[in-house]
This record gives structure tokens, sequence and C-alpha cells, in this order.
């Protein structure tokens, strides 16, 4: 039997999972996509990169986080029955001020990460039912905890803290930054592709459901547009990021709505959702005909483009600038409107380029890249570090 290494990454419509040999190729993938929705569907890949033959799923296979591991799981199992899994990692996107280094499961351990799941609604609670779930499902086989905010820990003091009193930064109100292991892994890439494009400063794009800039100036996470909580920074798919914290007083106040209110109206009701009315899906808003789903695009690349321009200014100035999750990697028309609005920092898009989706599609000063991100293969290499497999 082959000894493999399983990873779950859980992310806000999305559930991605992989199997990784203890040389850590991968062995095959499963991709949850439009969870929750009514198109919902999954994908199954093999060791190549082919798509495997999918059992028959229906929406309501997809229709939870908990449901669509069961589903996903499954279709696995059908289809790889020749693997012992030896350790399973899993994506935990808040770590706190006490987790960064990637932990081995244990009750306590969760006790801990369960306290942060209201500044990670959409996805903490589903991380760790992940967790428990493999722990059901795999008995005796270790759990590995990797943290979405471990990247960042070393922000500066600056892009660290908020001007609050002192003691609420002491308490852990912090800039911590998610996607850490996407961001983690496309500094390896450059590591590993461009080291001179990497000892420079570069602006990654991690533009998803969920979606966040990071600043990076030779491997090192100077800045993120997401802070304390999943919310803040970009708008995404249901979220809607930078908000005049005046707006939820006003709510609080004048509207006499209560904290789980205001949590599921600026979590799950907003970002493109929200301004859209249409959907929170960017394939169905470029695809609808409504002038509001053209306004809520409109207004993502605006925003995009002006924090890719704010963490410039942080690092003083701006060398490489790298687009990834599934709108980063998909979407021409949000890539070449980001791209347009930049061309005063010396960003010069190759247009053809952009639309063939290739990996270089700059011409200017400023190198741009498309590079598809890859937080299983982060997870399973923390995992096998952490038990030392
Ligand atoms: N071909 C495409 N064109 C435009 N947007 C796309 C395309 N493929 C995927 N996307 C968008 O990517 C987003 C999902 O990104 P992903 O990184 O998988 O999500 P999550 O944040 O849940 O991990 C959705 O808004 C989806 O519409
Ligand atoms: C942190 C976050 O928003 O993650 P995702 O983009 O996977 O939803
Ligand atoms: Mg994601």
């Amino acid at each position: 039997m082959t000894k493999a290494i399983l990873t779950l990454n859980a992310g806000s419509s999305s559930l991605k999972l992989g199997l990784f040999d203890e040389a850590l190729e991968a062995l095959a993938t499963a991709h949850v996509d439009r969870l929750g929705a009514p198109e919902a569907s999954l994908k199954l890949k093999d060791a190549t990169g082919a798509a495997m033959p999918v059992p028959s799923f229906g929406p309501d296979d997809f229709a939870t986080h908990t449901i669509a591991l069961r589903s996903a799981l499954a279709a696995f199992r059908n289809d790889l029955p020749g693997l012992e899994i030896i350790a399973i990692g899993h994506r935990i996107v808040h770590g706190g001020v006490d987790h960064a280094e990637p932990e081995p499961v244990t009750e306590v351990l969760l006790d801990h990460l369960e306290r942060l799941s209201p500044f990670a609604p959409l996805h903490q609670p589903h991380n760790l039912a992940g967790v428990r779930a493999s722990i059901e499902a795999f008995p005796g086989v270790p759990n590995v905890t990797c943290f979405d905010t471990a990247f960042h820990r070393g922000h500066p003091f600056v892009d660290d803290t908020y001007a609050l009193p002192r003691h609420y930064y002491e308490k852990g109100v912090r800039r911590y930054g998610f996607h850490g292991l996407s961001y983690d892994y496309i500094d390896s890439v450059l590591a590993a592709e461009e080291p001179d494009l990497r000892a420079g400063r570069v602006v990654v794009a991690h533009l998803g459901s969920g979606a966040s800039v990071c600043a990076i100036h030779n491997g090192q996470s100077m800045a993120c547009t997401m802070g304390f909580s999943t919310l803040s920074g970009l708008p995404m798919g249901s979220r809607a990021g930078e908000l005049d914290a005046g707006v939820v007083l006003y709510l609080m106040d004048q509207e006499k709505m209560g904290a789980a209110e205001i949590t599921e109206l600026l979590f799950k009701r907003s970002g493109l959702l929200g301004m859209s009315g249409v959907s929170n899906d960017m394939r169905t808003l470029e695809a609808s005909k409504d002038p509001h789903a053209r306004e809520a695009i409109d207004y993502f690349c605006h925003r995009v483009a002006r924090e890719i321009a704010s963490l410039a200014a942080s690092m003083g100035g701006l060398d490489g600038l790298v687009f990834c999750g599934g709108i980063g990697e998909n979407s021409a028309l949000v890539r070449e409107e980001v791209c347009e609005a930049l061309e005063w920092a010396g960003v010069e898009m190759d247009v053809e380029a952009n639309k063939a989706h290739a990996r270089n599609i700059s011409t200017g000063r400023v190198a741009v890249r498309v590079i598809p991100t890859n937080e299983e293969l982060v997870i399973a290499r923390a995992a096998k570090g952490a038990l030392k497999l």
C-alpha cells in the first residue's frame, strides 16, 4: 500500500482535498466548487492533473462543508483504495496570537481554536469540523493544523497594529492577515523560479471567494489587506471588505441590529453578492447583463488596484505583481481592469498573454505573473515536517 498524506482546505465557497505521497508528489486532488449553491460540483484529478471520473452526485451532496467533505472523501475512497493515510493536514484559517507553527491536534488545541471562530465565521467552524470528521473517519491517524495567519506573523509593528489603546494589541486585537498558505506557496515558486524578483518588492493578489492582497519583500510578509478578521480589505464574494467602523455603529444605534445580525450582513450578504443582487460568484457576474453586476465587478477591481498601490507604498515601490486564487487565475477581465488602473505605477499588460492566461502577462517595468496557487502542497509539507515523517 502506498503511504499518503491527506490535506483538507475549506474555503468560503470551496472545499479542496489533496493526496500526496511521502515525497510530496501529488497523487490526486478533489475540488468542490460553488459549495452550497445549486451549481455545486466536484472535480477529481489524478497525479498528472488529468480529470478522473466522478461518482454521480447532486447539489444536495455539496449543500454544506460537512456534507461536501463526506462526498469528497467517498469519491476518493472509491477511486483510490490502495492508499494508507499516514497523516492528515488541515488548513486552519485563524491561529490567533498563540498558534503559528504547524501543530499536531489535541483536544486542548481544538478548544483554543474554537474560540477564534467569531473572527473567521465562514471558515474556522468548517476547518475544525473537518478535523473532527477526520478523527472519526481515520481513527489513529495523526492530524496537523496549518495556519493561514502564520506567514504574516513578522509584520512590522505599524502594519501589525490598529490605532487603539495599546492594551487591545496585547489582548490580540491585531492585523493578522490570512491566505498565508497561499502566499507561502507563491513565495516558494518565486524563490525557485525568479529569485531576483523575489528579492524585490512584490505584491501578491489572492483573489477568490475570499480575497486579499499581500506585500512580500524578500520572502517576508510586510502587510496584508486582511487584518483582525477575514472581513477587512477587499470586497469578496459575500463579505463587505473595508468599511468605516462608523457604519457598524450606525447599524447598532439607528437600525437596532445586534452582533449576530451585523455579522450575517457583513460576512454573508455583502460584497459582490450584496452589491450586485445577482451572485457571489465572479463567473456569474461576468456573464450577467444586469448593470449592478458590472458595478460590483468595477468596484472589486477598483478596490484591488487601490490596495495594491497602498501596499506598494508600504514597501516604497513595486517590482512584481502576482495574481492567484480562483478569480486571479481565471478572470482575464479582472486582471486587465486592475492592471489598467496601475499603469501609472509602471504596470504594462501584455493583453494577448493575459487573455491566454499565460504565466508572464507583462511587458513593462513591473513583472506581472499569473501563478496557480497550491495551498494543499504547503499543508502536506507542513504536516510532514511537524510529524517528522
Ligand atoms: N473562469 C473563471 N472566470 C472568472 N472567475 C472565476 C473563474 N473560475 C473561478 N472563478 C471565481 O473564483 C472564485 C472562487 O475562488 P476560489 O479561490 O476557488 O474560492 P475560495 O475562496 O472559496 O477558496 C469565484 O468567485 C469564481 O467565480
Ligand atoms: C481567508 C479566506 O477568506 O479564505 P478563502 O478565500 O479560501 O475563503
Ligand atoms: Mg480558498
